[in-house]
């Protein structure tokens, strides 16, 4: 047990060393080092939360370190992490005794350095446990002292309390350090939610039918990605909030609708299954293997309905005529600032510079994809993020641009009842913290009849 721990404790350094190079953090980084160390399965859990937790946490972890580690500037990267790791267990996970942590800490230093920096990691955590942690109350700047407290990068909490105020902002950051619950979609052309929910009872899974979604399912035990409902095509792994893009468009049988940035497919496939394959759903993406996700994905699903094609949307009006689809779907590219729970290591890679950028992309696409729609047709525009300027301003500065298209005020009658309360006018901002869903924007945007 003890020998299998440290294992443990060691492949996660590795990762959190390998996250700090540039590789961002993904389920296949973490499974690959679970193969390579042949970490016991029923360490996996402990893995990932250590992981997870550390990378979290980073900001507050460096806040508690700083003082102890003042004069010790010359710090190699992987002693640092170390450091946080351990701190990382000490502080938040009640069920591991610090000595134990620390031991195995001292330990680690010694197999990867040597005996010089085993004991400066054995004295920065000694005198952490016997001084106590540095109190984030001596930061007086509420804004700052939120930041460190939930390890949001200052800029990032400045600028949202700027748009959502402190108390809004206070609850997102917060949200953001849990983990969020898997959710998925029955595939309802096959199955129903109910025999799904029975089926995947049957084979261990813990699950219960969304408050959100009709045909979503929450997963509280086990890996739905793993399980034979999956690969049989019945369920597709989606958050609710991204569900809600294709309840927006208000599909109906035999649309034409193209979704402009479609891979790996997960709203493609959503459409298609609302029009219980008829109609046809173009889904275009800029990178060839990524065009290829959404095939495997429709194949999977069974659904016949969606022709794929490796194109960049921008240029779309060179290649498909004008005024030929029903409804639009443009899931642009954006800054991805609603599912930092998800990807963690977001936060501390992420510069406000790039969401200006991300604008003028999202602008573009607008521009190029608009005169596709039939006069009276629906755009459904949306993104994964939180953020006025590529939301409500990138919609504004559109519907400024182009008065032959204007904000689609029936929106709320095709959205699920419960997030209704959300809908202003023709958006909704969903923040991580409303349903527990992901943090999503939508505008419904109309072209008028003449
Ligand atoms: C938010 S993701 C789409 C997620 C997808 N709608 C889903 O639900 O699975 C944005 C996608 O836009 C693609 N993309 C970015 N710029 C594009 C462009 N100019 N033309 C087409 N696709 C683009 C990216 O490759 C990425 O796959």
């Amino acid at each position: 047990m003890k020998g299998n721990r440290k294992n443990v404790r060691e492949t996660a350094l590795e990762l959190l060393d390998s996250v700090e190079k540039n590789q961002a953090y993904s389920n296949l980084l973490l499974n690959n080092a679970i193969e390579k160390n042949k970490i016991d399965k029923k360490d996996t859990g402990l893995l990932t939360e250590l992981i997870y937790g550390t990378l979290q946490r980073r900001m507050t972890l460096d806040f508690y370190l700083d003082p102890f580690i003042k004069n010790n500037s010359k710090l190699e990267k992987w002693v640092l992490q170390l450091l946080r790791l351990t701190l990382y267990q000490m502080v938040y996970l009640d069920r591991i005794p610090d000595r134990a942590a620390i031991f195995e800490a001292v330990e680690i230093a010694k197999r990867r350095g040597h005996k010089g920096i085993a004991g400066v990691v054995n004295g920065v955590l000694r005198s952490i446990q016997r001084q106590g942690l540095p109190s984030l109350g001596a930061i007086s700047d509420p804004t700052e002292k939120l930041a460190i407290e939930t390890s949001h990068p200052v800029w990032l909490v400045k600028r949202w309390v700027s748009q959502f105020g402190y108390e809004k902002t206070k609850e997102m950051c917060e949200m953001n350090l849990t983990a969020p619950l898997q959710t998925a979609r029955v595939n309802v052309t096959r199955i129903s939610v109910e025999d799904c929910l029975l089926q995947l009872e049957k084979e261990g899974f813990l699950v219960e039918p969304s408050p959100i979604i009709p045909e979503a399912i929450k997963c509280l035990r086990g890996n739905l990605a793993a399980s034979n409902t999956f690969k049989e095509g019945l369920l597709t792994i989606q958050d609710e909030s991204s569900m809600l893009a294709a309840y927006a468009l208000g599909v109906k049988k035999d649309d034409r609708i193209l979704d402009a940035c479609a891979a790996p497919g997960g709203k493609s496939t959503h459409i298609a299954e609302k029009l219980q394959n008829s109609g046809k759903v173009l889904s275009l993406d800029l990178h060839e293997h990524k065009v290829k996700l959404i095939a495997e994905n429709a194949g999977r699903l069974g659904l016949t309905n969606i022709e794929t094609k490796k194109l960049d949307s921008r240029t779309i009006q060179g290649h498909i005529e004008a005024e030929t689809f029903d409804s639009i779907l443009l899931d642009a590219p954006c800054s991805g600032l609603g599912v930092m729970r998800r990807k963690p290591d977001m936060k501390y890679t992420k510069r406000e510079e790039d969401l200006s950028r991300l604008q003028q992309i999202q602008l573009d696409l607008l521009e190029a994809v608009s005169p596709l729609v039939k006069k009276g047709g629906t755009i459904v525009y949306s993104t994964c993020t939180v953020d006025r300027e590529e939301n409500q301003e990138t919609v504004r500065l559109f519907l400024e641009k182009n008065p032959g298209f204007e904000g689609d005020l029936s929106l709320a009658d095709r959205m699920p009842e419960a997030v209704r309360p959300l809908i202003r006018g023709y958006d909704i901002q969903i923040l991580p913290q409303d349903l527990g869903s992901d943090g999503f924007y939508i505008a419904c945007l109309q072209r008028k009849v003449d």
